[in-house]
Order: structure tokens, then C-alpha cells, then sequence
């Protein structure tokens, strides 16, 4: 049993929660405490203690603690990344290259813990100087989603302690052995006492009692819609500052002037890759006219040499859906589908075998084509292998298109005109645009978020990370 680590000690909980491969529902990985409410007050309690000494660590002692993180976690990526694949059900490369983005996300932000500078400017009154400072926040609750159980949790951890923040982390309870991993790692390489404590259990209740105590001074969030906006009125309510991340329905544009194999490869990279599972994936290609149907020609003739198969077997191209649950949500999805007239071009049936005969959660990847815009499968996030063709007549009707959904993380295009490239760039309502590019896919140095109802509050990643977990101080003083 894998326990919680609250306060420097690992922890027993009251119950246990059994963590399941997708590919084969047979291998249980391991089992995992799962926290209650009194165990995660204590892990706040414990990290409200650690912040006065945390806050003050010098910036050599957080790169300390980030660097040989992040070594060791790149060390050990075949390792985790083998444990990612079997919790989650991406395949073993892809879990692999998330295994290297958490470690160089700690790399980043050890360089980061260094670089953390103010301003310092005259004032506009004589003989006064200003200073412009960030201080830490205090004790951070990071609360993270299934889909990405090393990357996210390392882009939401390692930005808290390097400027010195305390943090009590709650993993989804899906994919709990990743940020166990993550925790273990930390605590070996000498994190004090308190500064991170990992309180693993139900959203419900470990992840309430986070939202709920006034000792959090944040929450950074990312997972669907309905628990954002709970995050949202449960911080409101207590006036706690929160970031989140939540859902997409990423458009790719494809124009008549695309390179065909560029766009086909994105589009299937985007739509279907890591299962579908992304928030950054494409659900909908809006394809114009003139290459639409040698597009969808050659979109299908993919999808049917695509393996699907156990995540960790050498050749598979998408691993099972996570659980259960989220089949039969992608099951009804495909069925709303077929019954709004949408017509089922591939794939969309679920495989209770693998070539191994193991059972699993597996869907071939669907593709759904002569779509309407106001389709619920248009509309609404599936985050499952199941893709949408709309038709456009021309760039103009494409773009207002792509900009017409309640979400905007992130959007493409595929296209061979600068004129039109350098458009989209300019006009799409996402947070960050992709030309000739899959959706999903991003750079761990730069921002990473949406607009509308995809995200809330300050950017993750890259420098602009320092905005959510610090607070900035201005300090006058009298010459
Ligand atoms: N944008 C994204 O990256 C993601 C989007 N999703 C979307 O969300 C759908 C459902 O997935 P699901 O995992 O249930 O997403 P949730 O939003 O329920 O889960 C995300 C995290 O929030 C926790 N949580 C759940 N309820 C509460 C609560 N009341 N208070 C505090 N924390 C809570 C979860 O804990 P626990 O899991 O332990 O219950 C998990 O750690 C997916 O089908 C997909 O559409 C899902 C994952 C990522
Ligand atoms: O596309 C990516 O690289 C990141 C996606 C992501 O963060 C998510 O799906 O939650």
C-alpha cells in the first residue's frame, strides 16, 4: 500500500483505492491510501507550519530541491514512464515524452527560483525610491485532472516551491501512482517537512476540504467544467485566489490550399492521439470546400491502420479510454452523434479485447462527417476519440466557425497561405494557435491556457507562472 504524505511522514488512510490498467482491467497496479477530510486539515495544518521557514529558503535551496527533482525524474522516464502508460492508458512513448516534460518543467522552474526578480523605480515624488516585489502566497492547493498524472501536476508543483510556497497536492483518484512517484522523489531529494504534502482520495472530500479551509491561501485547477465552477464559488466565497483550467472544443481549420499529408497528420495527431484525452485536442476539423472530401478520403484510410491496443505494447498507436466511466461517456457521445444525423465515417465501437485478448477500455477512433454546428457533439467536450467534420465555404466561414463554441484553449490551421496563417493568428478567440501543427502538444517554457470557458485567472508554465504564484508587494521608502 502507497501511503499519503502529510507533514514528512508517510501516512495510512482510512480506506484504499485500487488503482486499475486500462489496457488490461486484470493487472492491478497497486493499491493507494486515499486520505479523508481530518487527514487533508492535517496536511494544511502541516503546510501553514512549514510556510514560515519555506518562505524565507534561500533561492539556492529551492533550485536545490528542483534540479535534483527534476534529475532524477528524467533519469528514471522509461521507469515512470512504463507506470504512467499502465494507470492511464496512453502509450508507452507518449508517456515516456510526459515523463520528460515533468522533469524538465523542474529543471525550468529550478532556474526559475533563481531568476524571480522586482523593479526598482524612482518615485514621482522627490526623494522617495519604489520597489516592486513578489512574495509567495502561502499554502497552495493544487487539484489535478486523470489525463496528464506527472506533466500537470509537475507544471502546477514545481512553480509553488520555487517562490516559495507550501503545497498540499490532491491527484485525480484515477491515476494516483504518478504523483505518489512525484512525491516520493520530493521527499527523498530533501523537501523540509510540510513544504509539499500529497493527500491522495475522492475530489469530493479531500478536494472540499481544500476549497473549504481558510488556511489555502489558492487553488490552481485543472479538470472539467461543473468542478472549475465549484472551485470558482467555493474561492469566491472565501475570497482565495484560484487558476483554472478546464475543457476545449479545439477547432483545426483546413483550407484548400493546405499541404494534404501536413493537415492529415495533424488532424489525426490532434484528434485522436493519447486516446482523445487532451484538453488541447482537435474535436472539430472545419475543412473547406475544395479539399474536403480528398481530406476526409485520406483522415479515414489513417484511422484504419491506427493499432489500437495495450498502451504498453511496442507498435500501438492509441492505448484504452481511462475507465469505464469515461467509455460509456464516449459511447453516448457517438450515439447522440448517429441520432443528431451526423454520419459515422469511422470507427466509434468499443473492443472488450485487445490482440492479447486482455480486457480492456478500448474505442476505435470515430469520425463523425456532414456535421452541423449546433450539433451537441459540436458543442460539448467528449475527451474521447470521437472527431467531427464541418464543412465551410471558404477562410471567412471557417474562422467564424472555429471561433463559435462557448470554449477557446487552443485552435489550428492548416494552410499554405501567410495571408491567412498570419489571420487566424490574429483572429482566433483561443488561447494559443497552432499553424500547420497539431492542437495538443506544447512547449513547457512558454504559456499555457485559454480564454472564455476553458480557463480562469492567470496563465500556467513558463515565466508567466510566477503571476498565479506570487503576490506582488510595492514598497516605498524615504530617501
Ligand atoms: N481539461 C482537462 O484537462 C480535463 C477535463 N476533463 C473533463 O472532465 C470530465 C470528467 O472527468 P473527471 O475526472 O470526473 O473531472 P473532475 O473535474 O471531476 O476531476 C478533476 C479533479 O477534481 C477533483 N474533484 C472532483 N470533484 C471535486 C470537488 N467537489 N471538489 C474538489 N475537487 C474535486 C477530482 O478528484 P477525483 O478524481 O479524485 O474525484 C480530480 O482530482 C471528462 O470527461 C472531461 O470532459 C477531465 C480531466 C481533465
Ligand atoms: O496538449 C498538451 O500538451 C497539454 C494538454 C493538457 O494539458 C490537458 O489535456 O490537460
Amino acid at each position: 500500500m502507497q501511503r499519503n504524505l502529510i507533514g514528512g511522514e508517510w501516512v495510512d488512510g482510512p480506506r484504499a483505492s485500487r488503482n486499475i490498467n486500462p489496457s488490461d482491467t486484470r493487472d492491478l497496479i497497486a493499491e493507494y491510501a486515499q486520505a479523508d477530510g481530518p487527514q487533508a486539515r492535517a496536511a494544511v495544518a502541516a503546510a501553514r507550519e512549514a510556510f514560515a521557514g519555506w518562505s524565507l529558503s534561500t533561492p539556492q535551496q529551492r533550485f536545490d530541491l528542483l534540479d535534483a527533482a527534476g534529475s532524477e525524474i528524467l533519469a528514471r522516464k522509461a521507469e515512470l514512464g512504463d507506470l504512467l502508460a499502465r494507470e492511464e492508458g496512453k502509450t508507452l512513448p507518449e508517456a515516456i515524452g510526459e515523463v520528460a516534460r515533468a522533469g524538465a518543467i523542474f529543471k525550468f522552474f529550478a532556474g526559475e527560483a533563481l531568476r524571480l526578480g522586482g523593479e526598482c523605480l524612482p518615485s514621482v515624488r522627490p526623494g522617495v525610491g519604489v520597489e516592486v516585489t513578489r512574495e509567495p502566497l502561502g499554502v497552495v492547493g493544487l487539484i489535478t485532472p486523470w489525463n496528464f498524472p506527472i506533466a500537470i501536476p509537475a507544471w502546477k508543483l514545481a512553480p509553488a516551491l520555487a517562490f516559495g510556497n507550501c503545497v498540499v497536492m490532491k491527484p485525480a483518484d484515477l491515476v494516483p501512482g504518478s504523483a505518489w512517484a512525484l512525491a516520493d522523489i520530493l521527499h527523498r531529494a530533501g523537501c523540509p517537512k510540510g513544504v509539499f504534502n500529497l493527500v491522495m482520495g475522492r475530489g469530493s472530500e479531500v478536494g472540499a476540504v481544500l476549497l473549504e479551509d481558510p488556511r489555502v491561501d489558492a487553488i490552481s485547477f485543472t479538470g472539467s467544467v461543473a468542478t472549475g465552477q465549484k472551485v470558482a464559488a467555493a474561492c469566491v466565497a472565501r475570497m482565495a485566489k484560484f487558476q483554472l483550467e478546464m475543457g476545449g472544443k479545439n477547432p483545426m481549420v483546413v483550407l484548400d490550399d493546405a499541404d494534404l499529408g501536413v493537415a492529415v497528420t495533424a488532424a489525426v495527431n490532434s484528434g485522436f492521439f493519447s486516446t482523445g484525452q487532451r484538453c488541447t485536442a482537435s474535436s472539430r476539423l472545419i475543412v473547406t470546400e475544395g479539399i474536403h472530401d480528398r481530406f476526409v478520403a485520406a483522415v479515414v484510410e489513417r484511422l484504419k491502420a491506427l493499432k489500437v491496443d495495450d498502451a504498453r505494447k511496442p507498435g500501438t498507436d492509441i492505448g484504452p479510454v481511462v475507465d469505464e466511466k469515461q467509455l460509456a461517456q464516449d459511447l453516448e457521445y457517438i450515439a447522440i452523434g448517429q441520432a443528431e444525423g451526423a454520419t459515422l465515417a469511422a470507427g466509434g465501437e468499443a473492443v472488450e479485447r485487445n490482440a492479447d485478448g486482455a480486457p480492456g477500455h478500448y474505442l476505435r477512433p470515430a469520425l463523425f462527417t456532414e456535421t452541423t454546428p449546433a450539433m451537441r457533439i459540436n458543442r460539448e467536450e467528449v475527451f474521447g476519440p470521437v472527431v467531427s467534420v464541418i464543412r465551410a465555404k471558404n477562410y471567412d466561414e471557417a474562422l467564424a466557425l472555429a471561433n463559435d463554441t462557448p470554449f477557446g484553449l487552443s485552435a489550428g490551421i492548416a494552410t499554405t497561405s501567410l495571408k491567412h496563417a498570419a489571420h487566424f493568428k490574429r483572429h482566433s478567440q483561443a488561447g494559443m494557435v497552432m499553424v500547420n501543427l497539431p492542437t495538443a502538444g506544447v512547449d513547457y517554457h512558454v504559456p499555457f491556457g485559454g480564454r472564455k470557458g476553458s480557463s480562469f485567472g492567470p496563465r500556467e508554465q513558463g515565466r508567466y507562472a510566477a503571476e498565479f504564484y506570487t503576490v506582488v508587494k510595492t514598497a516605498y521608502t524615504a530617501a
